[in-house]
């Protein structure tokens, strides 16, 4: 479980995040949706240590993550997965060696057991045929599905994804979706994940947080997105679904 409390940050004189609080439980698959410039990205690289909060906690299963000493960090840091925007694929490995570079990185463990692991997370997410590809030779789905094998390479308790669905066709953008939300459920991972996207608001969000101006201005999930009655979500909301209709 991760719990965020008070989370504020400026840039210069722009209040970017004006003190969210929320809390993500295990198991689910937890949306952070909002407009472009609404601080979704900030908000989600002060959750992982990428940027520091100005105010702020953010809790670890009850571990102050801006507070514990280095030692403590870092074990919080190896039980986090994250699939970056564009994947984030190193070009110049194959397929394989990008999903176990996190435990030649991280773990002392023996070659054989690594390749086993990094085989099993390949094959999890469907891809065990192109493990000596490059990525350059893969579709941005496939790509998508090699991010979230990384990302889970070191068994994480905790799974961010940011935009997991950009650049995707809409028959795929679901089958990442549903791959995210199979496998959170599986290994009951605490997943956070920033989207745009209609389909995934309506198909994945087992809790929905709406951002507006660094604010948090509503919650809930899937069920109830669209019978709230706050009329900059409705308008996000309209103008997403404009969006959809116009790509099918
Ligand atoms: N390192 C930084 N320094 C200064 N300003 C920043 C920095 N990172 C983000 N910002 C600003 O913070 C605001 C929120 O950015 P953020 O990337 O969180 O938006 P977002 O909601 O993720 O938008 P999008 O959906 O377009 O990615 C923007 O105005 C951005 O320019």
């Amino acid at each position: 479980m991760i719990d965020i409390k008070h989370i504020a940050k400026t840039f210069g004189d722009r209040q970017v995040l004006a003190g969210i609080d929320g809390s993500f439980q295990p198991g689910q698959t937890s949306l952070i949706i909002g407009g472009s410039g609404t601080g979704k990205s900030v908000l989600l690289k002060c959750m992982i240590g990428l940027i520091k909060p100005d105010e702020g906690e953010v809790l670890y299963d009850g571990r102050n993550f801006l507070t514990v000493n280095e030692d403590d960090q870092k074990v919080i840091r190896r039980e986090m997965g994250v699939l970056f925007q564009g994947s984030a694929l190193f070009d110049s490995k194959t397929v394989l060696e990008n999903v176990r570079f996190p435990l030649d990185m991280l773990t002392d463990h023996a070659e054989n057991d690594k390749l086993d692991r990094a085989r099993e997370c390949l094959q999890r997410v469907g891809l065990e045929e192109a493990a000596d590809r490059m990525p350059s030779e893969i579709s941005g789905g496939m790509k998508k599905r090699v991010g979230i094998a990384r990302a889970i390479v070191l068994n994480p308790k905790y799974l961010f994804c940011d935009e997991p669905n950009s650049g995707l066709d809409p028959l795929t953008s679901i089958k990442i979706d549903q791959l995210i939300k199979e496998i959170t459920d599986e290994y009951k991972i605490t997943t956070v994940v920033i989207t745009h996207d209609m389909n995934s608001m309506m198909e994945i969000g087992d809790k929905i947080m709406f951002l507006y101006e660094g604010k948090k201005l509503w919650e809930g999930n899937s069920a109830t997105l669209t019978q709230s009655n706050v009329s900059e979500l409705n308008e996000f909301i309209f103008a997403s679904k404009l969006i959809r209709d116009m790509q099918h």
